[in-house]
């Protein structure tokens, strides 16, 4: 979605958040800004408050302190799980329906799984679908909102290796051609560093923020994910006759646009 003019649109911005779950400080001076028609990607060990940051901007959660501002009309959000109990019965098809509140036309839900790689499961109990199924029937559930922005806690988790490539196209053309903000939570480092503008470093405080590129060279980021993880990725990177900035912006390497740039979420010294 675009914005009067060529002003970026921000969708969501978060300014200086802080959440504590009970005495345990979760969330420590983050900021965040997802614009139209951009991928920000939060990564970060186990427990570094990814989900709880996602929660945060989609207001199901209240910081203790700092602020959120959402302008986005429509948000789409794909949980990292859905615990639906064993015993209430509900199809894939009242599912669906249930999220865009409108009589459920057939062919649309359908084509919409089919999109998902999920065509075969609309007539199914949602209790009987195994893992991979449910994320895609999410992500169909959150794409049928017809979004302005999606978030998405791990997209991906337990879907097969094919239909993970698929499913960040489709994710990733969200954003390219139809404009949609997208603020995802990944584990899959090599996605991330190849399809996203903007990688959020998480542990509790933002550890680090910028590119790709730059990110996975940050000292904080190589010691969050070690030097093994760190080889692995170099074979994604390639020979630049330019670096960028922590917005992304192409710098000469001259002017140290190779390195990391120290933003405001920056609060390691
Ligand atoms: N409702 C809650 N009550 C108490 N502690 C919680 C609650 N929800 C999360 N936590 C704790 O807050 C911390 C951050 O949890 P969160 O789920 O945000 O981490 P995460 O980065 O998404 O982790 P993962 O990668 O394992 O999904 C964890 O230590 C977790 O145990």
């Amino acid at each position: 979605m675009q914005g009067q003019g060529n002003a970026v649109m921000s969708l969501l911005s978060l300014h200086d958040v802080r959440l504590s779950h009970g005495r345990t400080l979760v969330l420590d001076h983050v900021d965040l800004t997802v614009d139209a028609g951009r991928i920000i990607t939060v990564v970060g060990p186990n427990g570094a408050g990814k989900s709880s940051l996602l929660k945060v901007a989609l207001g199901l959660l209240t910081p203790d302190s700092g602020r959120v501002e959402r302008s986005a009309k429509v948000i789409g959000y794909v949980p990292q799980r859905l615990e639906i109990g064993r015993l209430l019965p509900l199809s894939v098809r009242r599912f669906l329906a249930m999220a865009i509140r409108e009589t459920a036309d057939k062919g649309q839900l359908e084509a919409m799984l089919d999109t998902v790689g999920a065509g075969h499961v609309l007539a199914r109990q949602v209790v009987d679908l195994s893992g991979g199924e449910m994320q895609r029937v999410l992500l169909a559930r959150a794409l049928l909102r017809k979004p302005d922005l999606l978030v998405l806690d791990e997209p991906v988790g337990g879907v097969d290796v094919a239909g993970q490539a698929e499913l960040y196209d489709l994710i990733t053309g969200q954003a390219r051609e139809a404009g949609v903000g997208v603020l995802m939570v990944s584990h899959d480092l090599h996605v991330v560093m190849a399809a996203t503008d903007h990688v959020v470093c998480l542990n509790r405080h933002v550890c680090c923020a910028g590119h790709p590129e730059a990110v996975s060279r940050h000292p904080e980021y190589l010691a969050l994910f070690g030097p093994r993880v760190a080889a692995s990725l170099a074979i994604y990177t390639h020979a630049h006759d330019h670096g960028h900035g922590a917005d992304g912006s192409v710098l000469p390497l001259d002017a140290g646009g190779g390195g990391h740039v120290h933003g405001p979420g920056c609060r390691h010294g």
